[in-house]
């Protein structure tokens, strides 16, 4: 058994009940676990001030003197222990409102103590509420410096393990273990990137000396966790090209036919270079797994369309998957359109599904007959079976994981699917690196030639009549105007009063003017009517929530206003704002908010205002959110760094992927002794089954 394993009941200073409590409240099993409970701060505890130093706003102040008076005052609910505390420079006072009877036996007038807490400053005095003391002995005046602040177990019950009684553990762990903790890294990187060894960083990690110390171990550790997460998603991308066999798809006649007879624009540039790179993975024998990342309204749908064409002209089907309801049907409409120009037969699987509509759909796939399906997480039900599935198109949105995806591989085809990942919304490349580090990019950097930028404009609710002004022009002139309100999901009553009244005034503001409600609450057939009238151009205002965020193509709207726009995060104003600027018209979008915003608000307001480009704005969307919310909620926590940060460490991000791939260049098999210190982690890394391995393994 490996040392680490060895049961946390087993340390000094654990015993049973203690052990419990790592165990239940913090998931501390073993000796490695707790070795792992890293401190997630420290404080500076190397100055002592003075108290003539301390002012207002100081986070934390370490003092040292002596107790000159110990009195309770009030009573019952408004008891509390104050004590006088001086240096000699200056007097505050101490004060206890909890636990009094205990703190009042255990301190002593005339006794030295270091004392550590946050002042302030009450009826012109200042007190420390509730501080840390130690009495002062020549030990802990010398062990002065960065002190580990550790999570603890819940405060609230009777037996509890601060900050402090974590540490002690530590020490007595890192007495046990320090000669046990070895290299995990191979020599050479340690010296390229001149890094500490791994026992300094641990050791620096929980009790560093200084700062710098500090600085050094934890580069370390964040280097090392983002390099075998990297190094794990590129042995899995080789090992597939290896391992899985891909259908060789290489005759194209039809979509030749398509070339020449249907093509409705001629493709851009980079819709061009996206489709030879795809072929290219498709003819090889080799499955192909790529990622496809077009801003809004870049023309994803089209090459996708092309991609199933190839699978379709080399005997294979093709599928689709979308995250909602709403994307499938949206993918559905705008693939049906050019499947129709061909004569291909095409059909659509959601949850809502008819039964007897299913039953046809299943025997079609499994025939061969129905070679296009577009689905929700329907589609990889084991009900669902193809003659052979020879591409699937994955509209990932974030929200599909591996092992979904994988999933999609075992249905029924003569060797693994081609998969082509997209997602409409940009991904910052370091994080699309680590997300999706286990797929080739093709990325479509370029909007369709005629498109102008949209304008877009930041207004204040007291410029409505003007709002209302310029929407009457547009409609003059022959436009079609969305106007969107937030969909607060808690309440779903709200909401729909929110955009009632926003109808309303609507209503008022331009009575003659045919209008379109759409809701998450209407029946699907009647929110279909009215986004139908609003297509073929017979209703000219949209009132709406968010349900049209993704995919709605209607090239004729020109205007986007947006209510309450500092409700919403930037990657769900870039969508919306995708949805005008699809036509050769000059588009606008107009963000309406209320005078008082907060400073992220306001930064998201900013950055809409000052650039159309989506991957600029997923990295101020990335600093301002962190990773966890960006990629949605199913990513977050998925994987699980301690010490990376995916919206800060650009850098070491790079540097961990450069090292893991010239590692695997090297050595894909990582055979070679140097690399011995590398499968010793991996498995290790396996074995715990280390949240993160669940995401790409
Ligand atoms: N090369 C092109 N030239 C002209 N128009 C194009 C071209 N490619 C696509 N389009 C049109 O541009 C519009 C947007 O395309 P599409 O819906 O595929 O975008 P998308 O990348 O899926 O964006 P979104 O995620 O916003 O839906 C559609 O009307 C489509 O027909």
């Amino acid at each position: 058994m490996n040392y680490f394993d060895t049961k946390i009941e087993f340390l000094k200073g654990v015993g049973p009940q203690r052990s419990d409590l790592l165990n239940k409240e913090l998931d501390i099993f073993t000796f490695g676990d707790l070795l792992q409970h890293y401190p997630f701060r420290h404080e500076d505890r190397s100055k002592i001030y003075q108290i003539r130093e301390i002012h207002g706003d100081m986070p934390f102040v370490q003092l040292k003197g002596s107790i000159t008076n110990i009195e309770t005052l009030g009573e019952g609910r408004k008891k509390r222990l104050v004590a006088r505390f001086t240096d000699g420079s200056g007097a505050i006072e101490l004060i206890w409102f909890q636990g009094v009877n205990w703190v009042v036996k255990k301190l002593k007038p005339g006794v030295q103590y270091l004392v550590f807490g946050k002042p302030t400053f009450f009826n012109s005095r200042i007190n420390i509420t509730h501080p840390e003391y130690e009495v002062l002995t020549e030990a802990n005046e010398q062990n002065r410096g960065l002190q580990p602040v550790y999570s603890t177990t819940e405060k609230l019950k009777k037996k509890f393990l601060d900050s402090k009684a974590i540490a002690k553990l530590q020490i007595n762990l890192l007495k046990e273990v320090h000669d046990k903790i070895h290299e995990t890294l191979p020599s050479y990187l340690l010296e390229q990137y001149k890094f500490v060894s791994k026992r300094e960083a641990v050791i620096g990690a929980h009790f560093p000396k200084n700062t710098q110390i500090l600085q050094k171990a934890i580069a370390r550790l964040k280097f090392e966790e983002l390099f075998y997460v990297q190094l794990k998603l590129l042995q899995q991308k080789n090992n597939r090209t290896v391992r899985y066999r891909g259908q060789v798809l290489s005759r194209v006649p039809t979509l030749n036919e398509f070339y020449k007879k249907h093509l409705p624009f001629d493709l851009t540039d980079a819709q061009k270079r996206v489709i030879r790179e795809i072929y290219q993975d498709l003819k090889s024998g080799h499955q192909m797994n790529r990622l496809l990342q077009g801003d809004v309204g870049s023309g994803k749908t089209i090459v996708a369309f092309i991609c199933m064409l190839i699978a379709l002209d080399n005997e294979a089907q093709a599928c689709m998957m979308a995250p909602t309801e709403i994307l499938a049907d949206q993918h559905y409409q705008g693939l049906k359109e050019f499947a129709d120009l061909l004569g291909i037969s095409i059909a659509k699987l959601t949850g809502s599904t008819k039964s007897s509509e299913r039953k046809k759909i299943f025997a079609g796939l499994l025939s061969g007959e129905l070679k296009i399906i577009v689905g929700t997480h329907a589609l990889i039900e084991d009900t669902v079976d193809f003659q052979n599935l020879g591409l699937c198109v994955i509209d990932e949105q974030h929200r599909f994981g591996v092992a979904q995806r994988a999933k999609l591989w075992k249905k029924k085809s003569k060797a693994s699917p081609h998969i082509l990942v997209m997602t409409a919304t940009p991904i910052p490349r370091t994080l699309a690196m680590t997300l999706y580090g286990d797929l080739d990019v093709s990325i479509i950097d370029q909007l369709p030639a005629g498109r102008k930028p949209i304008q877009t404009m930041h207004w204040y609710d007291s410029q409505r009549l003007k709002l209302w002004g310029f929407i009457k022009e547009q409609i003059q002139l022959g436009r079609q105007v969305y106007i969107v309100y937030p969909l607060i999901e808690e309440s779903e009553t709200l909401d729909y009063k929110n955009l009632m009244d926003g109808y309303e005034s609507v209503d008022r503001a331009f009575p003659e003017i045919p209008k379109s409600v759409v809701h998450g609450k209407m029946k699907p057939q009647d929110k279909d009517f009215e986004m139908q009238r609003f297509v073929k151009g017979e209703t000219k205002i949209m009132v709406a929530t968010t349900v049209i965020e993704v995919g709605v193509n209607v090239p004729n709207a020109s205007v986007m206003v947006i209510e309450n726009a500092e409700k919403f995060g930037l990657a769900q104003l870039h969508q919306l704002r995708g949805r005008v600027g699809r036509g050769a018209e000059q588009s606008y979008c107009i963000l309406m908010t209320k005078y008082k915003l907060s400073k992220d608000g306001r930064v998201r307001l900013e950055t809409m205002v000052k650039t159309n480009n989506g991957f600029e704005i997923a990295d101020v969307d990335l600093k301002l959110r962190g990773p966890g919310d960006l990629s949605g909620t199913q990513q977050s926590g998925v994987l699980d760094l301690k010490f990376a940060d995916l919206a800060k460490d650009n850098q070491i991000i790079k540097e961990a992927r450069e090292a893991a791939q010239s590692v695997i260049k090297k050595d894909p098999d990582l055979q070679q002794n140097e690399h011995r210190v590398i499968t010793k982690q991996l498995s290790q890394l396996m074995k715990k089954g280390a949240a993160h391995w669940g995401r790409i393994s």
